[in-house]
C-alpha cells in the first residue's frame, strides 16, 4: 500500500474549566489522534468521538476497535495517497462516521503536505481569517454565567452560544441580554427538549437569538419541522445532520433554516464540503461547529469555516478556551478572528513533548 501504516494515539488533556451541557459535564478530553505514515510525508487526523456515547453513538474505545479491525485494514491496497480513494474504500462500512473522518483527515493531511498545498486551498476557502464564536456551558449560577460571558467578550469573541436545558434556558438568556445588550447570541439544547416544551421554547423568541440549535432528538426531524411552525427564531440542526442527504431531507421537510457543519459528524471534510455546497444551493446559512478539538481539528475547522457559505461565526474558539496546553502551538484570536492556517495540509503539527505528555496509549497499525 502507498500507506505504510497508521499510528493510533490516545490522549488525555485536562480542560481549563468544566464544560457542562444538557447531556453531562466534561472535565478532561479523552481523544484519539491518528498519524498516517507515507513514503513522502506523514499526516495527522483527529477523531471527535468523546469518551462516552452521550452526544452521539460513537466513543473513543469503539473508534479504536473500528479503525484497528476494519477501517485501517481496508486501506491495505490503497494504490495512491489520495483522499478520494480513502473515502471510497471506507464507503462499504456502515456508520462510524467519526472514525472514518479521522482516518480520511490523516491521509488527506499527508497527501496535501506531500503536494505542499494547504487544506484551506483544497477545500475551496475564500477567506484568510474567520470570526470566532464561543460555546459557553451550563453553570451553577447566573452570576457565574455573566462573568464567563463577559470574559469571552473581552477576549474578542464575535458570537456567544449558550448551552441550555430545561430549567436553564430563558433566565440564562435574559441575564445575558440584560447585561450585554444585543450581542450576537444563540443557544444549543443538545436535544434536551420535546414538543411538550414548545411554550417554554417560544419564550426564547423574545430575545432576538440568531438560532436555536438542536432543540429535540436527533431522529425527530419531523418534530423539528412541527416546532419550527411555532417559533420565530430559526432552528439550526447539529446532531440530526449526519450527511449531505440528511441535510437535504431536513431542509426540504422544513426542519431547519440553519445547519451546523461538523466534519467528524458527517464522516469527513469531503462530506462536510458536500453539506456546505448543498446548503448553499438551498440558501441555507451554515457555520462550522466544534467538538472540543485539539489544535489539529481546530486548524482543519478554521479551513472549513473559510468556505463561502459559512455565513455565521463558528465554534472555533482559541485553544486557551479549553486547554492549558494544546498539543499543537495554540490557535489564538486576533480581534475576534482566527487566521486560517497557511502551511501545507493542516498547517499545524503536534509538538512532540506536548504529545508525549498527554499520551496514555499508542498503537502502530502496519499496512
Ligand atoms: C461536549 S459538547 C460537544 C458538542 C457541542 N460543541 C460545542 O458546544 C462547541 C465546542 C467547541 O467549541 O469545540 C455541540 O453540540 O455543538
Ligand atoms: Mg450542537
Amino acid at each position: 500500500s502507498a500507506l505504510e501504516g497508521i499510528e493510533m494515539r490516545r490522549l488525555r488533556l485536562p480542560l481549563v474549566s468544566p464544560f457542562r451541557t444538557s447531556f453531562g459535564t466534561q472535565t478532561t478530553k479523552d481523544v484519539l489522534i491518528l498519524r498516517a505514515v507515507t513514503a513522502d510525508a506523514e499526516g495527522w487526523g483527529e477523531c471527535v468521538a468523546a469518551q462516552h456515547p452521550l452526544y452521539a453513538s460513537e466513543y473513543v474505545g469503539a473508534a479504536m476497535i473500528t479503525l484497528r479491525d476494519f477501517l485501517v485494514p481496508a486501506l491495505r491496497d490503497l494504490p495512491a495517497i489520495d483522499v478520494n480513494l480513502v473515502s471510497a474504500a471506507l464507503d462499504r462500512f456502515r456508520g462510524h462516521r467519526m472514525s472514518k473522518a479521522a482516518l480520511e483527515m490523516a491521509v488527506w493531511d499527508a497527501e496535501l503536505r506531500g503536494l505542499g498545498m494547504p487544506l484551506s486551498r483544497a477545500l475551496g476557502a475564500v477567506h484568510t481569517s474567520v470570526p470566532s464564536g464561543v460555546s459557553v456551558g451550563i453553570m451553577d449560577t447566573l452570576d457565574e454565567l455573566v462573568t464567563a460571558v463577559g470574559a469571552y467578550l473581552a477576549d474578542g469573541y464575535r458570537r456567544i452560544k449558550l448551552k441550555i436545558e430545561p430549567g436553564w434556558d430563558v433566565a440564562a438568556v435574559r441575564a445575558i441580554r440584560d447585561e450585554f445588550g444585543d450581542i450576537p447570541l444563540q443557544v444549543d439544547a443538545n436535544a434536551a427538549y420535546t414538543l411538550a416544551d414548545v411554550d417554554q421554547l417560544r419564550k426564547l423568541d423574545d430575545f432576538d437569538l440568531l438560532l436555536i440549535e438542536q432543540p429535540m432528538a436527533e431522529e425527530n426531524v419531523l418534530g423539528h419541522a412541527e416546532l419550527a411552525r411555532h417559533l420565530r427564531t430559526p432552528i439550526c440542526l447539529d446532531e440530526s445532520i449526519t450527511s449531505a442527504r440528511a441535510a437535504a431531507d431536513a431542509i426540504r421537510l422544513g426542519a431547519c433554516r440553519v445547519v451546523n457543519i461538523k466534519a467528524g459528524r458527517v464522516g469527513g471534510y469531503l462530506e462536510a464540503r458536500r453539506v456546505h455546497d448543498l446548503c448553499q444551493a438551498h440558501d441555507v446559512p451554515v457555520w462550522c461547529g466544534g467538538m472540543v478539538e485539539t489544535g489539529l481539528g481546530r486548524a482543519a475547522n478554521a479551513a472549513l469555516a473559510a468556505l463561502p457559505g459559512m455565513r455565521l461565526p463558528g465554534d472555533i474558539s482559541a485553544s486557551s478556551r479549553f486547554y492549558h496546553q494544546d498539543i499543537t502551538p495554540p490557535l489564538e484570536l486576533s480581534d475576534g478572528y482566527m487566521s486560517v492556517p497557511e502551511g501545507p495540509g493542516l498547517g499545524v503539527t503536534p509538538d512532540p513533548e506536548a504529545l508525549a505528555a498527554a499520551t496514555v496509549h499508542t498503537e502502530w497499525l502496519p499496512l
